[in-house]
């Protein structure tokens, strides 16, 4: 590697960033899936059945099947809080300040229930605290489309609970899970409740072509944050609601290219919705089975749309406006992002854009 793009890596890993859509088993890195495999013999897993490589593809059926898979691997509570911790250190290593983590509550033959599902998710947010690392990460828990209105009826509750006995750190609720499944419709009593409970709602919509009506209906909600939003821009109503609203949408470059919903990087939507000026956040999705970190989807940005550092430090600094933490966390994460601003761009002086 050159000096010049040794300095420009670095600029990437200090650039200070927020990290807004990550599901906990699916951001599972190759060294912690490792681990997890070599106790587990038994299930014959290789590496190829939980992460697609570089310049590999595949569709979204087999993404779903990968999850599957994945799930097979961390069915105890003690494999959930070991994941957890590894997922938010790596964050931390990548220059993550703040995190939302979003994860589907599960149950397992092994005792594991939905509850301590997620208790464990926060004992490993809360083991990480103590570590003292440089993230805040706050948790979402996840409907998965495929089981119906009535376990989402059952993880708003939960979430409820949670909601008013966590610390500040459940924030809200995922819509997920394979878009091909399912309706919306079945979500919105659901989802409805929830809101009037005072949880946040990030939903994975327009994931893929066709979605139109369904999504029109969970814009009434509306919803706090959008997923994806891929096919939005084919319909100028849909782009219209989302622009009226403001509603931020999440975008995962990586994600998108690798599961085939957009062909190439100079495709994504990004472009359409940065030229708008509407509020975006780069996120990574599933930094494990995509193969990819937060640096890594900014950068890519950056030199697919000729973004220049100024911009590309515009970008992370403006997603702390879409977090879901309250104002106070807003305010601290920004005078961070000020005081570390010279830091960074000291990796990239001299250098022209
Ligand atoms: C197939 C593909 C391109 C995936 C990326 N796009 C996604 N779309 C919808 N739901 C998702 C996606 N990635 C992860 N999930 C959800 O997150 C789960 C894995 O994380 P967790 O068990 O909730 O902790 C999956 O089972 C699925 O319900
Ligand atoms: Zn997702």
């Amino acid at each position: 590697m050159t000096e010049i793009a040794e300095r420009q890596l670095l600029y990437y890993t200090d650039l200070p960033k927020v990290e807004l859509h990550a599901h906990l088993n699916g951001s599972i890195s190759s060294n912690t899936m490792k681990r997890l495999v070599a106790k587990k013999p038994h299930l014959q897993i290789q590496n190829g059945m939980t992460m697609i490589d570089k310049g590999q593809k595949r569709t979204l059926e087999e993404c779903f099947e990968m999850f599957r898979i994945i799930h097979q691997i961390t069915d105890t509570a003690e494999d959930i809080l070991l994941v957890t911790k590894d997922v938010i250190r790596e964050f931390a290593a990548d220059g993550v300040k703040y995190l939302e983590l979003r994860s589907t509550p599960r149950a397992s033959p092994t005792g594991m229930t939905k509850r301590m599902y997620v208790e464990t998710v926060l004992e490993g947010i809360r083991q990480c605290k103590e570590e003292e690392l440089d993230i805040d990460v706050r948790f979402l828990l996840a409907i998965d489309r495929r089981a119906g209105s009535e376990i989402a009826k059952e993880t708003v509750k939960l979430a409820e609970d949670f909601l008013h006995s966590s610390d500040g750190l459940v924030l809200g609720l995922d819509l997920s899970g394979d878009p091909t499944v399912g309706h919306g419709k079945d979500f919105m009593e659901p989802l409805s409740e929830a809101k009037r409970s005072g949880l946040k709602l990030a939903l994975h919509l327009s994931e893929i072509a066709g979605q139109e009506e369904e999504t029109a209906l969970l814009l009434n909600l509306p919803p706090d944050r959008i997923g994806h939003g891929t096919f939005l821009c084919n319909s100028s109503d849909l782009v219209e609601t989302v622009k009226s609203n403001q509603i931020p949408l999440e975008l995962c470059l990586t994600s998108n290219i690798k599961g085939q919903t957009v062909p190439s990087f100079d495709q994504h939507h990004f472009g359409f919705w940065y030229n708008l000026g509407h509020p975006s956040v780069l996120c990574t999705d599933d930094k494990g089975v995509f193969a990819t970190d937060l640096s890594l989807e900014y950068q890519l940005v950056a030199s697919t749309f000729n973004l220049t550092s100024e911009q590309v430090w515009e970008l992370s600094r403006q997603a702390i406006d879409y977090i879901f933490a309250p104002e106070s966390v807003k305010s601290h994460l920004k005078e961070k992002w000020t005081k570390l601003k010279p830091d960074v761009f000291r990796h990239i002086e001299g250098i022209p854009n």
